[in-house]
């Protein structure tokens, strides 16, 4: 399905509250749709509402009775949030007096919003596209500067106009290719001629700075885990907290202390990393203790990397040599711990007690996390990485071909999957599946 306007005929008028939930200074109701004009009139009681003016009223319910003095504004579509008539109710921010209103407005017509059917509407209409709308969440949930900032690149259309433009110049190759097989017989190689080879780099590169710039976005909203592992009293709940700072796992000089996941956020050059603790990693009777054990080694397997402590007094033992073993090559570093104790060599050491501190940990999860690229990040999810790896896999299908001199037949088809896949992002191309799982994910209210 192609998204367009006519697709969508906004007969219903939604309402709900779009701050948050708890209490605040102001808290406000939005209306869309058909009615929102006459839901506006009859809960501020007035008689006219001036187009984006901020008029002073009290509100009321279905009897009469007051509920609460605020501010109604009224957007006529289509310049409004979702391109239909708008109306905001900004009342007191607290749960009796926003319910009570969003009642009123339901009284007078509206009917409750779906999560995240303002902004749907808001792409359904034209307003923007899907990257865009996906933006706005990414913006809301953003907890870190650089994170809203890359949220916001996306949101004023830059991440889908990237992707436009590449789907510009695929469209553009997807021509010239199968325009030159209506001519097989020709003597001329018309794939050769067009520099289909040289246009199509052109494009996978773009496509992999693209990926870069999105994936960068992903990472400073979703972030790193960072899982510490290692034996029994390695001294990874201490470490934990000492990062933490906080005492937030149990310590002590038993072997075998930590069952549960522990887990603390902490930042980092405006990346948040998760740290987890676990249960340390032996060959036990005890069930309890098994299932932490169990518990660690799947959590390590979903880690951007694992620090394997090893306690420098004890040494690197045939255990830490087995359980090291074990760990995702790429993924693990190993470091002494309790260096306060005694000196250890070959591998980065701590303490949490005393010197060095743990600034070699920090170090090297500035050496191991990609924690660059941040300044021109675009706000994006795990989706768009998908689709922009399926589109790197049908372009890299179509230049082996090229290369080989394969047939046109192919490249052409290569060509064209990479190109529908494209516009899986701006939402060009779309399902009532894909946008039914993209908006689900939003609260009520936006
Ligand atoms: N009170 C309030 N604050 C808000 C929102 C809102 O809906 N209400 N927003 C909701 O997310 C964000 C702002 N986003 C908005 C985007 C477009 C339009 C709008 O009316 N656009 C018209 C007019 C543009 C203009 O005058 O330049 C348009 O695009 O035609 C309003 C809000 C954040 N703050
Ligand atoms: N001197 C010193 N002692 C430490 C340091 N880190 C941990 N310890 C001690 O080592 C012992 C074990 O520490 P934990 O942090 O509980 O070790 P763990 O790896 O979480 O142990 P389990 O939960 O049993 O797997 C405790 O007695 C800590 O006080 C350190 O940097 N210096
Ligand atoms: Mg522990």
């Amino acid at each position: 399905m192609v998204g367009d306007a006519e697709n969508h005929v906004a007969g219903r008028t939604i309402a709900a509250i779009a701050s948050p939930p708890g209490r605040g200074g102001v808290g406000v109701v939005r209306v869309s749709g058909p009615l929102a004009q006459a839901i506006g009139l009859t809960v501020s009681g007035r008689g006219d509402l001036q187009p984006r003016y901020c008029h002073f009223a009290t509100f009321r319910d279905s009897r009469g009775e007051p509920l609460d003095q605020g501010l109604v504004v009224f957007f006529p579509g289509p310049r409004s949030f979702t391109g239909e008539d708008v109306v905001e109710l900004h009342g007191h921010g607290g749960p009796a007096v926003l319910n009570g209103i969003l009642q009123a407005a339901f009284d007078a017509g509206a009917e409750a919003a779906e999560a995240g059917e303002f902004t749907r509407r808001a792409f359904l209409n034209d307003r923007m596209d899907l990257s865009q709308a996906e933006a706005v969440a990414e913006l809301i949930e953003a907890d870190s500067l650089a994170g809203a900032r890359a949220a916001l690149r996306s949101l004023e259309g830059e991440f889908g106009r990237q992707v436009e433009q590449l789907a510009e110049e695929l469209a553009d190759l997807r021509v010239f290719v199968e325009g030159s097989l209506d001519f097989p017989d020709e003597d001329v190689d018309f794939l050769a001629t067009g520099d289909v080879d040289g246009r199509l780099s052109a494009v996978r590169e773009r496509l992999t700075r693209l990926r870069e710039r999105a994936s960068t976005g992903v990472r400073l909203s979703e972030g790193f885990l960072v899982v510490l592992a290692g034996r029994p009293n390695a001294g990874k709940s201490s470490l934990l907290n000492c990062l933490a700072g906080r005492e937030s796992a149990i310590v002590t000089e038993r072997a075998g202390t930590t069952r549960d996941i522990l887990r603390e956020k902490v930042a980092l050059d405006g990346f948040h990393v998760e740290l987890a603790d676990t249960a340390g990693l032996r060959e036990t009777d005890d069930p309890v203790e098994r299932e932490g054990v169990r518990r660690a080694r799947d959590l390590v397997e979903r880690a951007d990397l694992v620090f394997f402590l090893v306690d420098s007094q004890q040494g690197w033992t045939s255990e830490d040599a087995r359980e090291w073993g074990r760990l995702p090559e790429d993924r693990r570093v190993a470091l002494w711990t309790k260096a306060d104790l005694d000196a250890a060599e070959g591998a980065p050491a701590i303490s949490c007690t005393g010197e060095p501190g743990v600034g070699p940990l920090e170090e090297e999860l500035r050496r191991r996390l990609p924690l660059q690229g941040g300044g021109d990040a675009l706000g994006a999810r795990q989706r768009h990485l998908e689709v922009l790896d399926r589109v790197a896999t049908e372009l890299a299908s179509a230049a082996g071909t090229l290369q080989n001199y394969g047939s046109g037949d192919l490249v052409a088809q290569d060509l064209r999957r990479a190109h529908e896949a494209l516009g899986e992002i701006t939402g060009r191309v779309h399902s009532d599946d894909l946008l039914g799982r993209i908006f689900a994910t939003f609260c009520i209210g936006k």
